[in-house]
Parts: C-alpha cells; sequence; structure tokens
C-alpha cells in the first residue's frame, strides 16, 4: 500500500533528522519545550498529567515530569503490552518505581496498580518522529496512541459530558513537516509544542485516508 511505505520512508528520514541534532542541541530544545509546557498544564489546570519515558533521542520530558511531581500532580506513564498492541496506565511518584520494559522503554513495573479504565488524564503529552501543524503524527509504526485514543478515550472531545484529554505533540521545531499523511485511525493532537512555543492545531482543517 502507498500510505504504508510513505510512511515507512517518512520513518526513516525522519528519525535521521531527530538523531542527527547534538546532545548540546537536544538537551537545550528539551529544557525550552518543557518550560512551555509547563505553563500549559499550569494554565490549563491540569492535576493528571500523562508523559512518556524518552527513548533514543526523543524530546527529553522528564524536567516536565519532575515538574509535576514537585507540585503534587499525579504522573501518569504508561506500560506496553505488545502482545495485545495496548497501553496500560500507571501512576508513577518516582523515577525509581520504573523498569526496562518493551523496546527498551523504562516503565511501571507489572505488580504496579493499573488506572481504571474511565481514568482520564487532563493532558497526554505524546513523543513521534514528526508532527504536522492540523497536528498529525508518526510514530513508531505500531499503533499504541491510535489504539488508546480509539480504546480508551472514545468520544474524546465528543461532549459526553466527561472532561475530555487534551493531546500534546511534543517534539523538536525540526521535526515538524508540512504534512503527516495520516490514516482514519490515527490520532491527531490537539496541540504541539516544541522549543519555539506552543501550537493550537484544533481549528485547522484535516482530511485524512
Ligand atoms: N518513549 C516512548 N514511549 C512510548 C512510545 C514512544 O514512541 N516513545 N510509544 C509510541 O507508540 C509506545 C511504544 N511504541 C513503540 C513502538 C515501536 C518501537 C520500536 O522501537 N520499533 C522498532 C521496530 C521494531 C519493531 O517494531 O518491533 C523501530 O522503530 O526500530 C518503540 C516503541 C508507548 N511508549
Ligand atoms: N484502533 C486501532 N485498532 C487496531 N489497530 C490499529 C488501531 N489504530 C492503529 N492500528 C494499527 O496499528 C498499526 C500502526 O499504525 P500507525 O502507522 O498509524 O502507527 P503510529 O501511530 O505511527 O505508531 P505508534 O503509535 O506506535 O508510535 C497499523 O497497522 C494500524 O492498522
Amino acid at each position: 500500500m502507498r500510505l504504508a511505505a510513505s510512511k515507512r520512508e517518512l520513518r526513516a528520514a525522519m528519525g535521521a533528522v531527530r538523531g542527527s541534532l547534538s546532545n548540546l542541541d537536544r538537551q537545550e530544545r528539551s529544557a525550552l519545550a518543557c518550560r512551555h509546557a509547563w505553563s500549559f498544564v499550569e494554565a490549563a489546570g491540569a492535576e493528571t498529567v500523562m508523559a512518556y519515558a524518552p527513548i533514543r533521542s526523543e524530546l527529553d520530558v522528564r524536567p516536565l515530569i519532575e515538574n509535576c511531581w514537585q507540585s503534587g500532580r499525579s504522573v501518569i506513564l504508561p506500560r506496553v503490552h505488545s502482545d495485545t498492541g495496548m497501553l496500560s496506565l500507571h501512576v508513577v511518584s518516582s523515577w525509581h518505581e520504573l523498569i526496562q520494559g518493551t523496546y527498551g522503554i523504562s516503565e511501571p513495573a507489572a505488580d504496579s496498580p493499573e488506572l481504571d479504565e474511565d481514568v482520564r488524564p487532563a493532558v497526554i503529552f505524546v513523543p513521534g518522529l514528526a508532527f504536522d501543524l492540523r497536528g498529525g503524527r508518526l510514530g513508531y509504526g505500531r499503533g499504541y496512541y491510535d489504539r488508546l485514543l480509539a480504546h480508551r478515550m472514545a468520544g474524546n472531545g465528543g461532549g459526553t459530558g466527561e472532561a475530555s484529554t487534551v493531546w500534546i505533540g511534543l517534539a523538536y521545531a525540526a521535526q515538524l513537516i508540512p504534512e503527516v499523511p495520516m490514516e482514519a485511525h490515527d490520532a491527531f493532537m490537539d496541540f504541539l509544542i516544541t522549543e519555539d512555543g506552543i501550537v493550537d492545531c484544533r481549528l485547522r482543517e484535516r482530511d485524512s485516508g
């Protein structure tokens, strides 16, 4: 399928772009992006924040996680279930609670209590290889976040009366591209945050497929 092939090529190209930033660049840009993200969390009054434990050259979100802990917010990290393709969500209160999991990602241990299905984080910070200004996202190609949206956050933003979760792509500005090829199942981000600031993607025209 053409779309799958172009996503595959884009993954390789954008992985190389992200990996070509120097360590110092990545550190400085991550710190700036985390500052923007932190002001978002505070302004939104978000008390439960889902993030990720960075791998490879992903934007280092750890300063944001530590800000959340210091301010008494709850931080949620996912655990990968590669057999089902699902993520379980767990509250984590220190780095010591994490173990080395699937794909080398630090994650809550198997005996860490799982959040109930109906608990929705106020915001979710999502890593990726590339994003566009409509909120399009390219990940590693296993569909974990797409499935999280489909199974756990169905009706997100759909006016079900429950507070909806805000999805935020967190990336270096170098990862922004004109258009990520999107399929029907792909999750759009509500906002993008980079070292340059915060972009609201919600009002941009989206057509997927
Ligand atoms: N830090 C971080 N945590 C995350 C994600 C992420 O992108 N970053 N995920 C976002 O979904 C989920 C994990 N998804 C992942 C999917 C594939 C690979 C990966 O390394 N794939 C290999 C291909 C080999 C294979 O597929 O078995 C690769 O890219 O080389 C890593 C994470 C949940 N946690
Ligand atoms: N809701 C869903 N239910 C079942 N399979 C899904 C769902 N969403 C996506 N998938 C499958 O997951 C695979 C990867 O999707 P995609 O290429 O969009 O991944 P990605 O968003 O780049 O990856 P990731 O979220 O792991 O970083 C596809 O084969 C797709 O069919």
